[in-house]
């Protein structure tokens, strides 16, 4: 029986430096952020729906979608982003369930889901145990505004249009406190892997 693993955070609390260790024990990750980009490309139909909501403004020269400027728009407006994400969310959800199926159809120990807003979006469901990747506040917005090269203010907005991360650790069947080292990060999850015998 493939063990389904939820990995889920805030925004910039470290899922993808955590997914990577995944990796490390050779454990399959399908993630829905890399997906989410691949749903919108030119011709599918997202990226139609996109265009007749936000207009060709949100288009760059190459006609792919200049993801900073629709960012801009959805971080400080939630009827907006309800709207994108009604667009993009289905086709991500059909995309992951095919991979995790086919990672379950092949008898793999465990497979993750690094879904960010698996909480927000009620897909709690799709999985078997959820680990949150949580980071206390201050350090959260220093690493957010350091990789992204974002002011304080735009990154805010991010953080504020998710669930707080500390919400998110009390739903957690086991949570990796990443605001220390990715050392210590790479030591919580091993043994949280161990516990549940997939290591
Ligand atoms: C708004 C967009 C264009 C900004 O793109 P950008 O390349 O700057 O960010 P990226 O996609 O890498 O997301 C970075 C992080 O932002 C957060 N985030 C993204 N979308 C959302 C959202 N709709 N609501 C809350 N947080 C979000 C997540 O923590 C994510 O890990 C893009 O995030 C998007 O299309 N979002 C809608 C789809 C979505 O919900 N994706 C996240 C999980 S499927
Ligand atoms: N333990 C750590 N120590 C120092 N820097 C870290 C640590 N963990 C993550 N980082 C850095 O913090 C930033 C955010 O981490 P990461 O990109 O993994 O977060 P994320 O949760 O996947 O973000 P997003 O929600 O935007 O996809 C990155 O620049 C990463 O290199």
């Amino acid at each position: 029986m493939t063990v389904v693993i939820g990995l889920t955070g805030s925004i910039a609390s470290g899922k993808s430096t955590v997914s990577l260790m995944f990796d490390e024990f050779n454990i399959p990750v399908v993630d829905a952020d890399k997906l989410s980009r691949k749903v919108v490309e030119p011709g599918k139909k997202a990226y139609n729906q996109i265009i007749e909501e936000f207009g060709h403004d949100i288009l760059r020269d190459d006609q792919t979608i200049d993801r900073k400027a629709l960012g801009t728009i959805v971080f400080n407006d939630e009827e907006k982003r309800k709207k994108l994400n009604s667009f993009v969310h289905p086709a991500v959800r059909e995309e992951m369930v095919q991979q995790r199926d086919f990672y379950v159809t092949e008898g793999y120990k465990a497979v993750v889901l690094d879904i960010p807003l698996l909480f927000e979006s009620d897909l709690a469901h799709y999985v078997d145990k959820v680990v949150v990747v949580y980071v206390d506040e201050d350090t959260q917005l220093k690493r957010l505004m350091e990789r992204d090269k974002s002011t304080k203010e735009d990154a805010l907005s991010r953080i504020n249009s998710q669930m707080p991360v500390s919400q998110k650790a009390k739903k957690a069947d086991e949570v990796v406190d990443n605001s220390g080292s990715k050392h210590d990060s790479y030591k919580q999850l091993e043994t949280i892997l161990r516990q549940w015998k997939i290591i």
